[in-house]
């Protein structure tokens, strides 16, 4: 008998969505599939689609909570949701494009961090977005300056290429049974590593406070320490600070 599936609120099925949407350049080529900037045809906006072949109920049931945090997200600094369609074995995601990228490419590119004054304006808006995100029980759990995009006004946007930031209770990411160490606080290691104590929407912070550091110096504390030293780094050693604090 016809296969039965179920019916997810936030993602439409049986539309083909370049009857909405024209795709042009590739944006990036991810371990979920490719991404590319895309072009509504009837108001003109501009989106990133994120397209993936999704080939069993289980696979598509993962990027549902994804769909659906993003979905629930209706702040300026959180990357929106503009569709989300099933079809033909392709899963669609399509969010708000940020012409500027992220912030770790904008320091590559500029060759130099940003100033104090764009520290400043990164650290406002992103706590707007944490302030959003954790009123929603919801922990981001990879904040870094890859995961922070700007729009042509200078306008912060959350996002998370990681994969899904999970709500509260689980923490996913395929691949690496890990994220990013070098911004993970000592309790999101430890509760890795150990499994015992959850922790809170306060490692978010701790992330920030390495985002910015990063901002600021173009690479995170322990930056030259390979993964694995650095998890064990994080755990023993105090809060790190920038390196020159006299410059700031
Ligand atoms: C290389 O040059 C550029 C230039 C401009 C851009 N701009 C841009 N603007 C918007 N999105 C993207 C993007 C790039 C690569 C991969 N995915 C992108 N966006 C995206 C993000 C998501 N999901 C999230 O960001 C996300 C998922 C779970 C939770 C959350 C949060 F917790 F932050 F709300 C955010 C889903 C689908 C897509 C297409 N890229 C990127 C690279």
């Amino acid at each position: 008998e016809k296969k039965r599936v179920k019916q997810y609120e936030n993602l439409q099925r049986d539309v083909d969505p370049r009857e909405t949407w024209e795709t042009h350049g590739e944006l990036g080529d991810g371990a979920f599939g490719k991404v590319y900037k895309a072009q509504n045809k009837t108001t003109g906006s501009l989106a990133a689609a994120k397209v993936m072949e999704v080939r069993t109920e289980e696979q598509l049931e993962d990027y549902i909570t994804e769909i659906d945090i993003l979905s629930a997200c209706r702040h300026a600094n959180i990357l929106a949701l503009l569709d989300a369609t099933f079809f033909e074995g392709w899963l669609w995601i399509l969010v708000e494009f940020c012409p500027g990228g992220a912030l770790d490419t904008i320091m590559l590119e500029l060759e130099r961090g940003l100033s104090e004054q764009q520290i400043s304006e990164v650290c406002c808006q992103t706590l707007q977005a944490l302030c959003y995100l954790h009123k929603h029980h919801t922990i981001h759990r990879d904040l870094k300056a890859g995961n922070v995009l700007l729009t042509m006004e200078g306008q912060v946007k959350l996002a998370d290429f990681g994969v899904s930031a999970k709500n509260t209770n689980s923490l996913q990411r395929r691949g690496t049974f890990i994220g990013t160490p070098y911004w993970m606080a000592p309790e999101v290691i430890q509760c890795e590593t150990s499994k015992e104590n959850p922790y809170g929407p306060k490692a978010d912070i701790w992330s920030l406070g390495v985002t910015l550091i990063e901002a600021a110096e173009m690479e995170p504390p322990h930056h030259s320490l390979n993964p694995m030293r650095v998890l064990l780094k994080i755990t023993k050693s105090p809060p790190p600070t920038l390196s020159n604090p006299r410059l700031w």
